[in-house]
């Protein structure tokens, strides 16, 4: 069954009465005629050239016998597709459809030739008796296989199911992605300093100065301003202007992302005439909310903004009451920055009814690529439902009146409304367009120190295969072969022989990082501890803060200490177990070499691993991996204590086991 019905326009029935059919014939008739004459008149032309006459007598005969023979071929043909248009019960569409078969095309094609022909009554001059025929039996030809089916179904199957080459879709980038604001990458030879960047208050320049910043880092230089100057023209309500674009940072690991954020926000805030929650910094874990939670805090000191930080720590009832409070029949806000983790927020936008974000102006999201990948928590859409809920509220709060952030149009911007600005940051944003687009971000900006021919591209250029990423400026990377057994007493090497401490030492699990952890301690002569999900988030922070004070020499640790953790002159980080994902070995390895400090990062690889690993890391634009050998003599003095020491710890995982 054909899906449309064309209705065709066939000329003037001179009595109306004509059938379809006859009319069909008529026209074809008066074809032929014309073509007769175009001939006769092309022959006669021929012979007045030649003086042949004889043989264009002889030639007539035998070219009219093949007109009519080509003629009651064509007939018939007629015949037969009017009889099974009418088995078929409806008019065929003569537009091509582009999945049919090509056969089944040829054919189509063939008849809007002779339709458009007969249509517009043009003569067939140039189309000869013997091509018509040739058309003719093609059509006999690709006609038989449908005709059975349709026959037998009476439906007329529509596409084609031959295979065809199937081109592979370019990835393209939108033009955000493909240019960004270039942020430089060498931190020490583009300092700019604090006093230079206009828009920070005397207040927060002395407090920078305090803390032993006297510059700031390329990230802070260009990201500052531009937060400022959206704060300044964004205000929408009483002054006019516009919705700031939401804002993507791009810059490696220890850069400074984090008072690229804070300073503009602190700033922005200071100047706010009531207390009520105009900044959200979410962050994937309570150490990272914790370590942001503290810089928030530290500038925020003696201005008028209020820092509240909800990671869990406390108990619910107790976060509750730091964010607001009751005076007389009203309760106040008691806090202008929120720093929380996903889980927390969600409950206190579910649980906590003075937990208000209708005020929220900024909405920072630090390590956005983690903080997507748990965008199926859903924390965002209830942020989004919690900011806009005033819009669906019945009260008339023309004051802070907001709505959901449609098109931009004349109406859609008056009255004027407190615009929410999304500000991401990360070491490893994702260039994935997808991606992002979860996050709903408003004519989005992005600043990046990313190099490489995926951020130099214009749009329509396809994109490198592989992702680029920016290693730290001070970082020197190395690779350990080594095979399975050999990893403890390499580890051992390089604390006690080579002396590189204090060591961050990545394992894959925390099983493997507590049979590390428990393997050293028996084995003695070093500072060890162990950093995972096994220990209490109480214990966990007395840890890092045991590490960073240089109590302890080797932390043993699991993925959980490989992002955003700021510990102080870490020299070395050790990947015992290599990494599987590239952004996982370069958070890893960014936990030293920060701040423009120098750093060293080595990963033990088995031979097997050693291809894979270190194409991954090339692709990923590492300025160079270099081998490092460790000559098993090294390793002779420690094997006979290390015999021992397994046998001892096979009964210590043993008895823990049995005590579990
Ligand atoms: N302008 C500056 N001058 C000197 N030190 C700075 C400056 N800005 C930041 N720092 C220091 O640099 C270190 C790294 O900063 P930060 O933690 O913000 O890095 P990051 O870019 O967020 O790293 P990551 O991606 O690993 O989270 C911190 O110890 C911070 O105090």
């Amino acid at each position: 069954m054909s899906l449309f019905l064309v209705n065709r326009y066939l000329g003037d029935d001179e009595d109306g009465v004509i059938s379809k059919v006859s009319h069909s014939q008529a026209l074809l008739t008066k074809l032929q005629q014309k073509v007769k004459q175009k001939q006769k008149q092309s022959l006669a032309k021929q012979r007045e050239r030649t003086g042949e006459e004889e043989t264009e007598q002889q030639e007539v005969p035998s070219e009219t016998k093949d007109e009519k023979r080509s003629s009651e071929k064509h007939q018939q043909q007629k015949k037969k597709k009017k009889k099974r248009k009418s088995t078929a019960g409806v008019l065929l569409d003569a537009d091509s459809n582009s999945s049919e078969p090509a056969g089944k095309k040829k054919r189509k094609g063939a008849e809007d030739k002779k339709q458009t022909s007969q249509e517009s009554g043009q003569s067939v001059v140039g189309v000869s008796p013997e091509s018509c025929r040739c058309e003719t039996e093609r059509e006999q030809e690709v006609e038989e296989p449908n005709k059975d089916s349709s026959a037998a179904t009476g439906f007329r199957v529509l596409g084609g199911f031959e295979s065809r080459p199937v081109h592979k879709a370019k990835r393209v980038l939108p033009q955000w992605l493909a240019e960004p604001d270039v942020i430089h990458r060498d931190i020490k030879c583009n300092l700019v300093p604090v006093s230079s960047v206009s828009g920070v208050s005397a207040q927060l320049l002395r407090k920078l100065e305090a803390n032993g910043i006297q510059h700031f880092f390329p990230v802070q230089a260009e990201v500052i301003p531009a937060i400022l100057e959206g704060a300044q023209h964004g205000f929408l309500i009483g002054r006019g202007g516009y919705r700031p674009r939401d804002l993507c940072v791009s810059a490696p690991t220890g850069s400074g992302k984090t008072l690229a954020f804070v300073i503009p926000v602190i700033q922005v805030l200071m100047e706010r005439t009531v207390c009520e929650i105009r900044a959200l910094a979410v962050l994937p874990t309570k150490e990272l909310a914790q370590q942001v939670y503290k810089v928030f805090a530290s500038y925020a000191e003696g201005t008028p903004v209020k820092v509240v930080m909800l990671g869990g720590q406390r108990s619910f009832a107790a976060e509750c009451a730091s964010l607001s409070e009751q005076r007389g029949s009203v309760r106040c806000s008691t806090a202008d920055i929120v720093v929380v983790t996903p889980g927390r927020l969600v409950d206190h936008i579910s649980k906590n009814p003075g937990f208000c974000l209708e005020h929220l102006r900024f909405l920072i999201i630090d390590e956005a690529d983690r903080m997507i990948d748990s965008m199926n928590q859903l924390w965002l859409s209830q942020v989004l439902k919690a900011v806009y809920c005033s819009a669906a509220g019945p009260e008339d709060r023309t004051l802070f009146r907001r709505t959901k952030p449609a098109c931009i149009t004349a109406a859609s911007l008056s009255p004027g409304q407190m615009p929410l600005q999304k500000l991401l940051f990360s070491a490893t944003l994702t260039q994935n367009p997808e991606k992002l687009q979860q996050l709903g971000l408003h004519q989005p900006q992005l600043f990046s120190s990313v190099h490489s021919p995926s951020s130099s591209m214009t749009p329509a250029e396809p994109t490198h295969k592989h992702e680029h990423f920016d290693f730290p400026q001070g970082l020197t990377e190395f690779y350990v072969p080594c095979t399975m057994n050999k990893k403890p007493l390499l580890i051992l090497h390089f604390v006690l022989y080579l002396k590189l401490r204090p060591i961050l030492c990545f394992t894959n699990s925390r099983e493997t990082a507590h049979r590390l952890y428990c393997l050293v301690k028996l084995f003695g002569g070093v500072q060890a501890a162990e950093f995972s999900s096994r220990l209490s988030p109480g214990e966990r922070k007395k840890t890092l803060k045991d590490f960073e004070k240089g109590k302890i020499q080797l932390l043993i640790s699991t993925d959980a200490a490989a992002r955003g953790i700021d510990i102080k002159d870490v020299k070395c980080v050790v990947n015992y177990d290599a990494p599987q994902f590239i952004r996982t070995y370069i958070h890893r390895i960014g936990r030293t070499a920060r701040a423009g400090k120098p750093g060293l990062a080595f990963t033990f690889l088995l031979r097997i691993q050693e291809n894979n690993f270190l194409r991954m890391v090339m692709d990923a634009g590492s300025p160079g991996i270099q081998r490092q050998l460790v000559k098993p003599e090294c390793l002779k003095g420690m094997e006979k204590q290390y015999e021992v020491v397994l046998q001892e710890l096979a009964d210590v995982i043993k008895d823990e086991k049995s005590r579990h």
